[in-house]
């Protein structure tokens, strides 16, 4: 009688109702880091219901368990469509539902506002809402007035505790005054690391290969990466800065602007010969290159390329190291300082993890 029961009822149906249901949008290194932790015990309470590329999606159990499913979304699976992935979230039962944004797409960032409006929580990686334009942040603050949550641990230093730690600063009544640092692991990589030896293309490859670049380099390049990074913790910190109001001086020349990704890359020399003079203008000077982010008390707002001197505290980072110095009305005298890697697949999805985690 129970094997005829079985036999009768849908495999999802029989499955117990997960504390958390999870769709993961982005299967690439940070989407691909992820679906390695939901398979650790520190993933138990977990359950992925969907998961999906730009292509194709899949919300078939068996199929969501293979340990190849993200080499098998590459060919196999169902045509994108987000009502789908929403649907599976629904017929979970589960109490907490969550999207995972682990991809660069604007316009899924852009839909982050509704999907929290209609209960569902939202984790991200993704910088394209909470550092894009103003009018998309308010949307978002006024979103999350019915109680759906906003896990963007991952989108400021890669996890490291600093939108936390501002928040927390906020409670207590401090306020941000200035900030200052090195916001993105790519660009702190490749100038910790250049010292004219080895070309800044051979450098910009290898910190690409690492999984510590946006999908496009140009997007860290640009200056971009990094004045998201300072508009979302701005923003956090009470400033209702634009775009517009950001400052902000990139590498990439006008030569390399309008090309599509793969043509960029293809061309990545051409950047090496302008930072070997700067790199070297800057050496004879005694100085090391920095690229640095700044928002002073009166809210204006730089990122660019700037020398400093050796004993600088930007100049004694390593590897893909971001350092953020808040000065706040309580923390004035000397900065608080927060610093570690701010860049990389494993570390970002543990900061999708872990928010994830907090809404249980
Ligand atoms: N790398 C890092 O250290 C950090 C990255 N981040 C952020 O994480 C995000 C992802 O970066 P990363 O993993 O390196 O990028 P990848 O290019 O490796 O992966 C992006 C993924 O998003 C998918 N994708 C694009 N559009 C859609 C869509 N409409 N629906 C579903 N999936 C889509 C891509 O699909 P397809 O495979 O078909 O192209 C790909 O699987 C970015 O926003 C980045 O800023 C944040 C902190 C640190
Ligand atoms: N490309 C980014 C990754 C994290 O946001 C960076 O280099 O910091």
């Amino acid at each position: 009688m129970n094997a005829v029961l079985a036999q009768a009822v849908p495999a999802a149906e029989c499955e117990p109702v997960p504390a958390i249901a999870v769709v993961l949008l982005g299967t690439g290194v940070v989407g691909g880091a992820f679906l390695k932790l939901l398979n650790t015990p520190a993933a138990a309470s977990l359950r992925l219901v969907g998961a999906a590329n730009s292509r194709r999606q899949q919300t078939e159990p068996v199929k969501l368990a293979e340990r190849n499913l993200r080499e098998q979304l590459k060919s196999t699976g169902a045509q994108r469509d987000d009502a789908a992935l929403l649907a599976a979230l629904d017929a979970s039962g589960a109490a907490i539902k969550v999207i995972v944004d682990a991809t660069a797409s604007a316009e899924l960032a852009a839909r982050h506002a509704e999907w929290l409006a209609h209960g569902y929580h939202v984790v991200t990686a993704n910088k394209s809402l909470g550092g894009g334009e103003l009018p998309g942040w308010r949307t978002l603050q006024a979103a999350l007035a019915n109680g759906a949550r906003y896990g963007d641990s991952a989108t400021v230093g890669a996890g490291l505790p600093v939108l936390s730690t501002l928040r927390r600063l906020r409670q207590c009544g401090d306020a941000l005054l200035t900030l200052e640092g090195v916001f993105s692991g790519s660009l702190s990589y490749l100038f910790n690391s250049y010292d004219g030896s080895r070309p800044f293309s051979v450098l910009l490859r290898e910190a690409r290969e690492r999984g510590y670049t946006e999908p496009d380099p140009r997007a860290d390049l640009s200056g971009e990466d990094v004045a998201r990074k300072l508009l979302i913790i701005a923003r956090n910190a009470g400033f209702a800065l634009g775009w517009d109001e950001v400052q902000v001086e990139g590498l990439v020349p006008e030569s390399l602007r309008a090309l599509g990704t793969e043509a960029f890359l293809d061309r990545l020399e051409e950047l090496d010969e302008p930072l070997a003079a700067r790199h070297a203008e800057a050496k004879a000077r005694g100085n090391v290159l920095r690229f640095l982010a700044r928002l002073n008390q009166r809210g204006r707002a730089r990122v660019g390329l700037s020398e400093v001197p050796a004993n600088h505290p930007a100049a004694r980072l390593y590897g893909t190291d971001n350092q953020f110095a808040l000065t706040t009305t309580r923390y004035h005298t000397q900065p608080l300082v927060i610093q570690g890697p701010g860049a990389g697949p494993e570390v970002t999805a543990q900061a999708l993890l872990g928010d994830v985690l907090a809404l249980g």
